[in-house]
């Protein structure tokens, strides 16, 4: 079973601005409310392509129940705490002539809250995948990945990082099974702007040697880099087509790679599927649907992918 762990869930709110101007009144030319938060978009593109998985996180308020009902709606399995006091926050996402972001900050996590994930994670079995992706709310240290992961220690588990900063630095001691910082995450970890596939894979493999098993950097419309636990490296551009919405690429690439390395444990096939789910989330104004993955998956399975 597929676990997606959220401490800080969210209803993305897309709107869409042409001609936006500061300190004035816009409106709107088109807006749309979607369950957000990298967990659980992880949650919906594996619903998306068939694979059973369950959406742990913290909700709270009447925006966490609405998180609850969309997934629920789009045929979610999830199981989630519920937290006592305030309400999961609003992320704005802001299509103008540029993409600008607002992330709330999340409601507090009390310790009896805490307690409650640890109890709940006791019920991963040998061979299960845990995805660990987001930001957590203040409040919570850095290291709350690594608690995580300490208490899971010994059990046979896939565990997938998707964080940035200390968050992901403290984890790969643990040896996750793949982080996917994407290439401007990867240079922060190192107080560098990356520029140039060398450059990028190269770090890719230190990641790999502070304790990584798997590496998958994503690049946006560049495409992405797979460094593996069987020291190859692939690089491959990104599948061609119109961007729509890319809020949600990388979560689909973290989706499309388990789907496909669940299916085969071959992992050129894992980079492949996520490139594609990545790419065709960006080609889509929602998380991609199964059959938009498995459209460009049949164009770029043409064409061989690049050992670097
Ligand atoms: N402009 C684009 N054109 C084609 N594919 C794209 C584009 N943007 C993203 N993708 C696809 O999605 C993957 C992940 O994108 P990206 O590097 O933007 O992830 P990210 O920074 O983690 O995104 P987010 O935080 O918004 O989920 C890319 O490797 C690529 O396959
Ligand atoms: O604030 P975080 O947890 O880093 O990121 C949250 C978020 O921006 O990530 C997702 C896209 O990857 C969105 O659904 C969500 O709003």
């Amino acid at each position: 079973m597929i676990y997606t762990m959220t401490f800080n869930p969210a209803l993305d709110y897309i709107v869409k601005v042409p001609g936006y101007q500061e300190g004035t009144v816009n409106r709107t030319a088109a807006e749309k409310i979607m369950a957000g938060g990298k967990g659980v978009n992880v949650s919906v593109v594996l619903q998306n392509l068939g694979v059973p998985n369950t959406a742990l996180g913290f909700i709270a308020g009447f925006t966490g129940g609405e998180i609850e009902r969309i997934l629920k709606q789009l045929g979610c399995h999830t199981d989630f705490i519920r937290l006592p006091d305030g309400n999961s926050r609003i992320n704005v996402k802001l299509k103008a002539d540029k993409e600008t972001e607002i992330n709330g900050q999340g409601p507090s996590i009390p310790e009896s809250a805490m307690a409650v994930l640890y109890q709940k994670l006791q019920m991963l079995k040998d061979g299960d995948c845990l995805v660990l992706a987001g930001s957590i709310p203040s409040g919570l240290p850095d290291s709350v990945y690594c608690e995580i992961m300490e208490r899971l220690n010994g059990r046979n588990l896939n565990i997938i990082v998707d964080a940035e900063k200390d968050l992901l630095k403290n984890v790969l001691s643990y040896h996750p099974f793949l982080v996917k910082p994407n290439h401007h995450e990867l240079g922060a970890l190192f107080g560098k702007t990356l520029t140039g596939i060398k450059e990028i894979a190269e770090h890719a493999y230190l990641v790999q040697e502070m304790g990584a098993r798997n590496v998958l950097v994503s690049m946006a419309g560049e495409g992405g880099i797979l460094v593996t636990e069987e020291k190859q490296a692939f690089f491959s551009p990104a599948p061609r087509g119109k961007v729509v919405n890319s809020t949600g690429a990388g979560d689909s690439m973290v989706a499309g790679f388990l789907a496909g390395y669940l299916d085969g444990k071959n992992y050129e096939k894992a980079f492949r599927m996520g490139l594609c789910a990545g790419s065709a989330s960006a080609f889509s104004t929602e998380l991609a649907a199964g059959n938009e993955i498995a459209a460009l998956y049949e164009t770029m399975i043409k064409e061989p992918i690049k050992q670097i």
